[in-house]
């Protein structure tokens, strides 16, 4: 078995399509319409399904925003360096949550930005792990 997918439901997709492209440089994998249920899926991530994890945005014709809850965590991905990975995102109008640095009780540098419905999305920086625990 392995990972295939995780589904956000956004509600605008252009915007976030836009987003997960131009601002955290993945690419739209596919695109399906399904009129009859009134939403569209949109794939995106960084390499093909076949071998890697991706996102599936779901945008439902009829609504335009979601309440996120309280139990929502965050997507992670793996950066070369978490600090330049945020000052990225700002120069491409992209909103920093927390800035990089070594994770609260441990080592590993992370960094948290949001994407258009307010989804985080943590940096991890590659190599930074040197706690038992994260
Ligand atoms: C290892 C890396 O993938 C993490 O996500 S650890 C990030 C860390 N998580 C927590 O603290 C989890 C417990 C917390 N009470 C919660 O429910 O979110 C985190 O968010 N650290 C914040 C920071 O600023 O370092
Ligand atoms: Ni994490």
């Amino acid at each position: 078995m392995r990972l295939l997918h995780t589904m956000l439901r956004v509600g605008n997709l252009e915007r976030s399509l836009a987003f997960y492209q131009e601002v955290l440089g993945m690419k739209l994998l596919r695109r399906s319409n399904y009129p009859d249920g009134r939403f569209t899926l949109a794939f995106v991530g960084y390499g093909d399904e076949a071998d890697q994890t991706v996102l599936e945005l779901t945008h439902n014709w009829d609504t335009d925003a979601y309440e996120l809850g309280n139990a929502y965590g965050h997507i992670a991905i793996e950066v070369d360096d978490a600090y330049a990975a945020c000052e990225a995102v700002r120069a491409k109008g992209g909103k920093v949550t927390r800035e990089a640095g070594p994770m609260k009780h441990g080592t590993t540098v992370i960094a948290f930005v949001e994407d258009p419905d307010g989804y985080k999305i943590e940096f991890i920086q590659k190599g930074s792990r040197q706690g038992a625990h994260d």
